[in-house]
Order: structure tokens, then sequence, then C-alpha cells
């Protein structure tokens, strides 16, 4: 059945506040599933399920799908999964799930509400997952894939230095139902093993330094640290301005600063 018609049948509409866009083509849905290289081994991560669009595929990975939805209307249309033994639906904010019950290495693969990305990507980041493709808003993801001097801000900082980034593939419009407003992209994270410190500390810190992005890292710093012990950067740069390699040695400076 076709996304509308399960609409249709249930007589859901769907709810703007919740970012309910849901994808329509398939063809996409399995570009995606199979960019995310799901073995049956794997346990993935679904935020959001919506209609079921991507899950029709990631259940047939065999892999263990942890699907996490907030809309319990949706109920009805995802009870058609009832039949595989490899799937948990569970209807819950996902901004409140524990994601620490997941297994280590696990992946995430959604199609996000985009008026939460940044505290998804959050989550996701502080979790122990592995990798994650997700499809998010065009404009937001073609940001965080900007190179330094660039507009870029506190999130391409960090994913790209905590993560492989990449550019998937873009998708129109057209391929959602309701049409939102806006183009979409889906960008694949993958978790590298070098990064030798706390992202939580190094999150805080990048957003700590893009507090004023059009001030000069000088002014960002002195809010909450002795700016003394920056005296080898050249701090009249603007934080989006900074290669990764540089935002990792103030950061290490920053440490050392206590
Ligand atoms: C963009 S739609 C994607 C739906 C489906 N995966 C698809 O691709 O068609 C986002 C989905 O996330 C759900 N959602 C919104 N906020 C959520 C939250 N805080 N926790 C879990 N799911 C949420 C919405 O109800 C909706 O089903």
């Amino acid at each position: 059945m076709k996304v509308s018609d399960f609409l249709k049948e249930y007589n859901v509409k769907l709810l703007k506040g919740l970012g309910q866009n849901f994808l329509t083509n398939t063809h996409i849905a399995k570009k995606i599933v199979e960019r995310a290289d799901i073995n049956e081994n794997d346990v993935v991560l679904e935020i959001g399920p919506g209609a079921g669009t991507l899950t029709e595929f990631l259940v047939l990975t065999g892999a263990k799908i942890i699907a996490v939805e907030i809309d319990k209307r949706l109920k009805p249309i995802l009870e058609r999964f009832n039949k595989y033994d490899n799937i948990e639906i569970i209807f819950v904010d996902f901004l409140k799930f524990d994601v620490s019950v997941l297994p280590k290495g696990f992946k995430v693969v959604a199609n996000i509400p985009y008026s939460i990305t940044g505290m998804i990507l959050k989550k996701i980041l502080f979790s122990d997952f592995s990798k994650a493709v997700l499809m998010v808003q065009k404009e937001v993801g073609d940001r965080l894939l900007l190179p330094p001097g660039a507009d870029r801000n506190f999130l391409s900082v960090v994913v790209q230095s905590y993560t492989m980034v990449r550019k998937v593939f873009d998708v129109s419009k057209g391929n959602f139902v309701p049409r939102p407003k806006v183009d979409s992209v889906v960008l694949e994270f993958e978790k590298t093993e070098d990064f030798k410190y706390d992202i939580k500390e190094f999150w805080d810190f990048v957003s700590k330094c893009f507090g004023a992005k059009r001030k000069t890292l000088q002014n960002n710093l002195k809010r909450f640290t002795r700016i003394e012990c920056f005296s080898k950067f050249d701090l009249k740069k603007r934080p989006q301005e900074l290669e990764n390699e540089e935002f990792l040695e103030l950061f290490e400076t920053f440490k050392g600063c206590k």
C-alpha cells in the first residue's frame, strides 16, 4: 500500500509540528537503507518510522530494528510489522529514549523530524553508535559539510571532527507527502576511531567558541576561559574560519588551561 493509502485508511492527519512529511518514494528508501550496509548481526535504530517507508526495507535486512516513534496514532499503520520477530517499535519521544540500552556499534537510519535536528544529532553523537545515515533538511545538511571559511556553525566543526561525514544524495520536495517547503539531503556519518577527547566536553567547548559567531575567537574565548593560555593562536580569526585541526588544538590548550 502507498503512504497516502495508509493515511486515508486509518484516518491519520499528519502534523506539521512533528515534522510529519512522509517519504513516498520507495526507491529512495531502498537506497538509504542500502547505504547503511546492514547485516543481520547489526542493531539499527530508526527514529520516527512514520508510516514505515524506510522500515519496510530495514526489517528485510534481518538486523534487529528498534524503531522509536512519538506519535501513537501511527500504531495501527505500523502494526503490519508485528509479523516480523526482528523489530521492536517503541512509542516514545526519542529525546527521552535511553540510547544506552542499545549495544555498542549500533547503526542509525532515519528520516528525522527537521525541527529537532540539533538535539537528535547531539543524542546520536553522544551515544555508542558506529554509523548513521540520516535524511535532514538540505540547507542544514549542506552547512554541516562546509569547509572552514564558509558560513559554517559549531555543529559543522563537531560533526567533521568526530565523524567522517559525507553527502549521499539530495532528495527533492516532490518525494514526500505532504510536500514540504524545503528540499532534503541524505548524509552518512561514520564515527572515527582517532578522536581522543570526551565528545560532550568538545561539543560544549566548540559551541561556546561560536557563542557570537560574528565576533573574534578572542571575544568568544574570554567569556569562559583565561585568554592568556591561547597566545600561540591567531585570536583575531572568527570561529568559522578555523580548520578542524586548529579547533582540536584550541581544545587541547583549553583543557590544559584550567
Ligand atoms: C520526516 S517524518 C519521517 C517518517 C518516515 N520515516 C518516512 O521517512 O516517511 C519524521 C517522523 O518522526 C516522528 N517524530 C517527530 N518527533 C519525534 C520524536 N521526538 N521522537 C520520535 N519520533 C518523532 C514523526 O511523528 C514522524 O513519523
